[in-house]
């Protein structure tokens, strides 16, 4: 039987990353491949994903899949089946790619076409986040693109809101997905990706611009203390308000040399952080991504702070 080629979507900080590791965490997850399309600089999802694992790994970074990065994205699957074969392996049962969170499905599976001879079963996979799905659909068309091309949709993050206004969304969106509505998180994993899939995907493709999203790089001082950070991730938070929506990377507490913390905010919401060893993949920087704020404007959080902020250019999360 062929392999399935399966996109994994879903919008900014909605728990791809997180269904992805609890799905490899499972036997089921053998002869899995996985390419990650992290849109900035530094590859956190990447680094998540290969912590401790030896999954087959392959990176897309710096850009969205969906309209920079299309051409690397064959390269990369021809890459992995090549490497694959060469190792003398058996083939894989199924690649997964988790699109960076602004990206629509849409373009990404019109430039699978290259790819048709090997004759890969396509599906899309969303995740969907109960707690922020109302405020996402109403400012974001890329919500609305990536659900409506989902095969299945997985509600993420039931422990924090109720399941009912995010499945009557999904219903509204798209009536013919299959839906994951479970809790435990390694049956959320298996449910996701080996569903049955229903019928073939389709997407609306309005052209429309999403509304002004910032990406910007923040870089800590070599004269910045631990509190230094923090205080301006904290000021970070009540500066932006809502018009926060994902901060993501690496600090390097300085009294913990090897040891880096992976610090995640969803929306103003803060993860516990999360220690890493140290190293090359897990760099000190922070991406910071909000609506109409850009680096100039992120200054005000705290224009003493020791932080330098530099812009990732908007076409980088755009896809019009
Ligand atoms: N409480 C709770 N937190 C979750 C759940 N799923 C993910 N998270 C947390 O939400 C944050 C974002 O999760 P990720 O898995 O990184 O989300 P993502 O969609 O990969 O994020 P991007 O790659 O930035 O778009 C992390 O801090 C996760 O630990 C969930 O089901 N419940």
């Amino acid at each position: 039987m062929s392999a399935e080629f399966i996109l994994l979507a879903g919008f900014l900080g909605s728990g791809k990353t997180t269904l992805l590791r609890d799905w490899l965490a499972l036997p089921e997850a053998a002869d899995t491949a996985v390419i990650v399309n992290e849109a900035g600089q530094i590859d956190v999802d990447g680094a998540i994903v290969a912590d401790g694992g030896t999954v087959p790994l392959a990176l897309l970074n710096n850009g969205c899949v969906c309209c920079s990065l299309t051409n690397d994205l064959v390269f990369t699957v021809e890459a992995l089946l090549r490497q694959r074969r060469e190792a003398g392996q058996g083939p894989f049962r199924r690649i997964i790619l988790e699109c960076s969170g602004l990206s629509k499905p849409g373009p990404i599976l019109r430039s699978l076409a290259p790819l048709s001879p090997l004759g890969l079963r396509v599906r899309v996979v969303a995740t969907c986040d109960a707690a922020q799905a109302p405020s996402r659909a109403a400012h974001f068309e890329e919500f609305a693109a990536q659900i409506a091309a989902a095969d299945t949709v997985v509600l993420t993050k039931l422990d924090q809101a109720p399941a009912e206004a995010a499945l009557a969304l999904v219903e509204g969106l798209n009536p013919l997905a299959a839906r994951v509505v479970e809790g435990d998180p390694a049956r959320r994993a298996l449910a996701a990706f080996t569903v049955a899939p229903g019928l073939a995907a389709g997407f609306p493709e309005t052209g429309r611009a999403h509304p002004e999203v910032g990406v910007t790089l923040a870089e800590f001082g070599e004269d910045a203390s631990w509190e230094d950070r923090l205080d301006w991730l904290e000021n970070l938070a009540a500066f932006a308000g809502d018009r926060l929506l994902r901060v993501k990377g690496f600090l390097h507490p300085p009294h913990a040399p090897e040891t880096a913390l992976l610090v995640q905010l969803v929306g103003t919401l803060q993860s516990p952080p999360v220690p890493m060893p140290r190293g090359a993949r897990t760099p000190e920087a922070l991406v910071v991504i909000a609506r109409g704020l850009d680096a100039a404007a992120l200054r005000d959080v705290d224009a003493d702070a020791p932080v330098r902020l530099s812009r990732l250019s908007d076409r980088r999360l755009r896809c019009d």
